[in-house]
């Protein structure tokens, strides 16, 4: 398999604030996180940075990015699998793209286990997010009764490929996807980096083999479940992963900022 390498794909480390912090609080995280990066000097060109905000913070990260020109990208946590319509309590991709968002994530683990969602819904999210110009994050993984049967990699791939059901090969290749073992999410279990490793080249692999070396190559595979500035570069530096989602930590400005800078620590 004739793959581009890894330096070519752009790092991501993304920031998921689950259902924490009001727009006050929020607007607060990201400015810290903002100043924290500026004295640091941080390069965004290396190492790109998105949060994904609960959807009642957006406008005013919106606001904060596009005033202060800021470099930090953002996404929505969710979004319906319709554009418009009687759907309660939904949100459409097309008011994530109005508000600036660049990427949504698809299938976090904790919408498939407490809200139930299935992979059809989640291959309709998918495509819903393309319809909308917006790049879906998707989450795979496996639970630890799965893990501890050793059948953590073919579950996964079998979420991919549902996921990516009768998805074209153009979109294919914009997609982030998030390996997210549900048993090191909020736990403080991590998967070693080795674990990370296995399963970004197995997804690389899988994607390979539907969609063409090319393809594989460009999609960019994160990490994440536990992952903290002590231990992003180790994650990191594996070959086939490209990133990290944070969950817990990216709400301690310094720290996420410290994870965003896992360059630095490989150095000193
Ligand atoms: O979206 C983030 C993942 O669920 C990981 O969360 P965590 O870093 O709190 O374990």
């Amino acid at each position: 398999m004739t793959t581009t390498p890894a330096s070519t794909r752009v790092p991501l480390i993304a920031g998921n604030w689950k259902m924490n912090m009001d727009h006050v609080q929020g607007i607060t995280l990201l400015q810290k996180l903002a100043w924290t990066l500026d004295d640091a000097k941080h390069d965004y060109r290396r190492v790109e940075v998105t949060v994904f905000p609960p959807f009642t913070d957006l406008r005013g990260v919106q606001t904060l990015v596009h005033g202060d020109d800021l470099s930090i990208g953002f996404g929505g946590q969710d979004l319906s699998d319709q554009d418009a319509g009687a759907y309660t309590g939904d949100i459409s991709g097309q008011f994530l793209a109005k508000l600036g968002c660049t990427y949504v994530l698809v299938g976090h683990s904790e919408r498939r286990t407490i809200h139930g969602e299935s992979d059809e819904l989640l291959a309709a999210k998918v495509k819903a997010a393309f319809r909308h110009g917006l790049v879906p994050v998707l989450c795979v993984g496996e639970g630890l009764e799965v893990r501890q049967a050793g059948t953590h990699v073919e579950h996964t791939l079998g979420q991919l490929r549902a996921d990516l059901e009768g998805l074209p090969e153009d979109q294919v290749r914009q997609l982030v996807v998030a390996y997210e073992p549900v048993w090191a999410i909020g736990t403080g279990e991590v998967a070693g980096p080795e674990d990370a490793q296995e399963m970004s080249a197995a997804i690389r692999a899988e994607l390979a083999s539907r969609y063409g070396d090319d393809v594989a190559s460009a999609v960019r595979v994160l990490y994440g479940g536990s992952v903290k500035a002590a231990n992003a570069a180790a994650i990191i530096g594996q070959p086939d992963v490209d990133g990290v989602l944070v969950g817990g930590a990216s709400l301690d400005a310094g720290e996420f900022a410290n994870i965003v800078r896992f360059e630095s620590h490989l150095t000193t």
